[in-house]
């Protein structure tokens, strides 16, 4: 169906914990007490309904809310990292970045190799290289001239992804990335980070489509109303009775085509 993608070599890789963390907005705490592991080698997804804290707890990652609690990469603390060693370390990508009219796809994915040059370096060979097989890996490379505003959605979510990529770090944190997405390309993404967890890497995303999570989570993460209720693996996750407590819609799962699989009924 789908031509076999690897995501391009990364940095080395670190197990991300998060231990009863709160996030606040403004002065309003969102999440409490979350706890939540992210292992290399492995797909974990984080699942919950509308408002649950998702965007909220993964932001709190990146530091782009105020979080307080034990947030560790391996034995970092990551609310020390300074933000350009973060982004050595860990490739956010988020639901609001948006080209403002004027970058072309190439120059956008191109921001991925910037946390990587010295301040007064320019790219390289090998930067130009990966941005390249960036592209091709989200197949954007077709529209590498085009001006980023006359994309479509999927095109643009796309080129976020392939900007992703390019920065290359062991640690992948994605807030809904398959947004826009057909069904295509939503396949191959989600390959592509499973071939990303299969090099080593850690991958964190959050998905609404439980049906995707159910066949690609190694490890599923449940939050609701700004709590984490349950992790686990996502047959244990994913259950018909925890899904409909925290979804309200009726689940089960049935073995097709070789795999287990989520379905609603
Ligand atoms: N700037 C803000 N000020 C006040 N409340 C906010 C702010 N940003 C988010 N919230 C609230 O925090 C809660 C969690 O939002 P968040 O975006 O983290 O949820 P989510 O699980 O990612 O939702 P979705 O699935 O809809 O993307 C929501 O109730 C939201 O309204």
């Amino acid at each position: 169906m789908t031509t076999p993608c690897r995501a391009p070599e990364a940095t080395s890789s670190g197990r991300l914990r998060l231990a009863d963390v709160d996030v606040s907005i403004g002065r309003t705490v969102i999440v409490h007490g979350a706890d939540l592991e992210a292992r290399p080698g492995e797909v974990t997804v984080l699942v919950g309904p509308n408002g649950s804290g998702k965007s909220t707890l993964l932001r709190s990652i990146f530091r782009a809310c105020r979080a307080e609690g034990v947030m560790t990469l391996d034995d970092l603390d990551l609310t020390r990292l300074g933000r350009r060693d973060l982004a050595r370390r860990l490739t956010a990508l988020t639901q609001e970045q948006m080209p403002a009219a004027g970058p072309t796809v190439r120059e956008v994915v191109g921001l991925g190799r910037m946390v990587h040059l010295g301040d007064f370096s320019r790219p390289g060979a090998r930067d130009r290289e990966i941005v390249e097989e960036s592209m091709r890996a989200t197949e954007v490379d077709h529209l590498a001239d085009r001006d980023c505003a006359s994309l479509s959605g999927g095109e643009r979510q796309r080129t976020h992804v392939a900007r992703a990529l390019a920065q290359r770090t062991g640690v992948v944190v994605m807030d809904e990335p398959t947004n826009h997405l057909d069904i295509h390309h939503q396949v191959r993404l989600l390959e592509l980070l499973r071939a990303s967890a299969e090099d080593g890497h850690t991958v964190l995303v959050a998905l609404h489509d439980l049906t995707l999570a159910a066949v690609w989570a190694d490890h599923v993460v449940m939050m609701r109303a700004g709590r984490v209720l349950r992790h686990g693996p996502p047959r244990e996750v994913l259950t018909p009775e925890h899904v409909r407590d925290c979804f309200g819609v009726n689940t089960t799962w049935v073995h097709v085509a070789g795999r287990d699989r989520l379905v609603v009924v």
